[in-house]
């Protein structure tokens, strides 16, 4: 039993586009309810919960039945403004249903470089938690494109839930991906790859474990889920990498369960073996 984390108050989630689409290019709605269910589950417990979702392009996809992304960013960014209407109105639907108002708020980097920005998405976050409203945060696809340029890498959503955690003084980042954890490799390619519970610093051998991403959905992989658990770790938070497949995990992680992988600086006495 995790104590530190079941003392959690302030928690952001994020959910990846392989949490949300299934393999085959449909929206998972089953997945977006039971996110929906147990989201609104600990608002109404009186925990204070942030969501990072990615997902617009994949949904605009979907909606167009496309297979694959398009290789011009304009393409993208106009996937990605229709995909963004489409998700924010299934989320408002689903949360709806269990009597929990939510937001959209979409961000771009000008957050890190303009202090002023950043006060004002950190009033607006606040004042939303302080209205009982879930904030549901993605990237300003149309106005910042390097998360879709795959040359830069920077500006991901992992990256973006790592930067929210920060700005709002989060107590937790789950983020939730298609896999149970991070591994001593990518289990995909190394069916022997360890399971890590938890990882107290991000060093080079560990950078160097981690892959691509598994699926056509996903951008960033591994690599970019450990530069965010780095980002949190500098900051003195914490951040548990779990399967999002049921995002009702989400419910037993906050109650203390050992679920995933725990990057946190204080050692929690998990055995990694
Ligand atoms: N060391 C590793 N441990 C776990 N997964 C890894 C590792 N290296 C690469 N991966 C791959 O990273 C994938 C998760 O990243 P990604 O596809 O970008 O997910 P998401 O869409 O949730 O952001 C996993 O499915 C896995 O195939
Ligand atoms: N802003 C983009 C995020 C892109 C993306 O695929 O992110 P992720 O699934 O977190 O690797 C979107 O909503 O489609």
């Amino acid at each position: 039993m995790n104590q530190s984390i079941k003392k959690s108050q302030r928690i952001v989630v994020k959910i990846g586009t392989s949490s949300l689409i299934y393999a085959n290019g449909s929206v998972n709605l089953a997945s977006i309810d039971q996110l929906a269910f147990s989201l609104s589950a600990l608002q109404k417990e009186g925990k204070e919960v942030i969501l990072v979702t990615s997902g617009a392009i994949g949904v605009g996809l979907d909606k167009l039945n496309l297979k694959k992304r398009p290789t011009s960013i304009p393409e993208q960014q106009a996937i990605a403004a229709l995909g963004q209407a489409t998700l924010m109105n299934i989320y408002s639907q689903r949360f709806s249903s269990y009597n929990q108002e939510t937001a959209q708020v979409l961000l771009t980097r000008d957050i890190i470089d303009y202090p002023v920005s950043r006060e004002n998405v950190t009033n607006t976050i606040e004042q939303l938690i302080k209205m009982d409203i879930i904030p549901i945060i993605n990237e300003n696809d149309t106005v910042s494109v390097e998360e879709m340029d795959h040359q830069t890498k920077f500006g991901d959503n992992d990256k973006l839930s790592a930067i929210v955690a920060g700005l709002a003084d989060a107590d937790l980042l789950i983020m939730l991906s298609d896999i149970d954890g991070f591994y001593s490799a990518n289990p995909l390619e190394n069916p022997d790859a360890k399971l890590y519970r938890q990882v107290q610093e991000i060093n080079d051998d560990l950078m160097e474990r981690a892959g691509a991403a598994g699926s056509r959905f996903g951008t960033g992989g591994m690599a970019s889920k450990l530069k965010a658990a780095k980002l949190i770790l500098e900051n003195n938070q914490s951040m548990i990498l779990a399967n999002g497949s049921d995002p009702r995990i989400i419910l037993d992680i906050v109650a203390g369960e050992e679920i995933g992988t725990l990057f946190s600086k204080v050692n929690e006495g998990i055995d990694n073996d």
